[in-house]
């Protein structure tokens, strides 16, 4: 078994990998969509500047995020956005001090040209995108080798993880686990291992299911899960399963699906079950600010990485809250957090 005591954090790592998506985010909005052309006059309300843009919602929220996290934009207190005084200065055309130029040179890049185009189409356009909806066409979680070599990857991080996860969530109550969109079951496992009168079931597509069993087996507790492959937008809870873990997952959606997820797992909670979010949270807005969030920078970057692979992005903590609140559920005031950003919200059933 795994020493887990003395794991560094692996943070400041994932942060390395994932900021070249901001730097993007940058060229991006310096050159094709030119912020600081756009706002050099004055402030503009979030929706006509979308509408300049030419964006649809997600697009434009990841960017101005992006931008925002950079400290190149802000949403001013008339809920306008405009650039800060430092976005004036370096991306402005008629400051004297402006970088225009030397950021375009990034759009050189065929990853900034990808974004671009990304961003245009608010699609992870001809690639491959990590979702599944069984009335669309094949996806890549059921193409074997890549969702084995995702499935892997995601363990990796969640071996990171996970025990910090075990430390912060208290299920001494709880009798079952639903772990949705659990893959290679790693958090799961882990909790199975710090509670001993837990029980598991992993829902998943076949092959991250493969790899889960692969890694029960080794952990010593295949006994007390039970692996289940199915479409989690249907799944029907049969195990009374008293705790669901979304681990991961919601940010693969959209808001729209992501909302409909949450309650289609609260509708299933037994009286006193729990739903349980793991995700990198990004800060909230003030209510009736436009949905522009200032960061933190690192998960505004993971946001445009997200972005770039699948139908969601990074959602804020009130968003979360909402699609907890929403679903009926009572949203736990504490936030928990674990390395990477990882933050565990839950909501209670009555
Ligand atoms: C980003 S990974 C997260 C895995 C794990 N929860 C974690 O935190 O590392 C998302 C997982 O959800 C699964 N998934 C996504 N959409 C699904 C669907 N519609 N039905 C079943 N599984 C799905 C994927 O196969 C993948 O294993």
């Amino acid at each position: 078994m795994l020493n887990t005591d003395s794991i560094l954090d692996p943070t400041q790592l994932l942060d390395d990998l994932r900021a070249a998506y901001l730097s993007q985010l940058l060229v991006a909005g310096t050159t094709r969509f030119d912020v600081g052309k756009l706002l050099t006059a004055g402030p503009l309300s979030y929706e006509s500047l979308r509408e300049k843009l030419g964006l649809q919602e997600r697009s434009a929220t990841v960017l101005l995020t992006g931008l925002c996290a950079l400290n190149v934009l802000q949403v001013n207190q008339d809920n306008l956005v405009e650039l800060t005084a430092y976005g004036q200065e370096k991306l402005s055309p008629e400051s004297p001090f402006n970088l225009r130029g030397y950021i375009g040179l990034g759009a050189l890049g065929a990853d900034v040209q990808m974004m671009i185009t990304r961003l245009e189409q608010d699609s992870p356009g001809g690639d491959i995108s990590f979702v599944y909806h069984d009335d669309a066409g094949p996806s890549a979680l059921d193409d074997p080798e890549i969702s084995d070599a995702l499935t892997r990857a995601m363990a990796a991080r969640a071996r990171n993880v996970a025990p910090a996860v075990a430390q912060q969530l208290d299920l001494s109550s709880c009798r079952h686990l639903l772990d949705v969109g659990g893959g290679h079951g790693i958090y799961s496992l882990e909790l199975l291992k710090k509670f001993p009168n837990l029980k598991a079931t992993i829902i998943d597509r076949e092959s991250p299911l493969k790899v889960a069993k692969e890694y029960a087996a080794e952990a010593g507790v295949s006994d007390r899960v039970e692996f289940c492959f199915d479409d989690i937008h249907t799944y029907q809870n049969q195990s009374e399963a008293d705790v669901v873990l979304m681990a991961n997952i919601l940010h693969d959606y959209s808001e729209q699906h992501a909302r409909k997820l949450v309650k289609h797992f609260a509708s299933q909670l037994p009286a006193q079950g729990r739903i349980v979010i793991l995700d990198a949270f990004l800060d909230s807005i003030p209510e009736g600010a436009p949905p522009v969030s200032t960061g933190p920078r690192p998960v505004a970057a993971y946001s445009a990485m997200l972005f770039s692979v699948c139908e969601g992005r990074c959602y804020r903590l009130d968003e979360y809250q909402s699609m907890l609140s929403d679903a009926g559920l009572k949203v736990d005031e504490n936030v928990g957090l674990v390395p990477a950003h990882g933050c565990l919200l839950t909501g209670f059933s009555s």
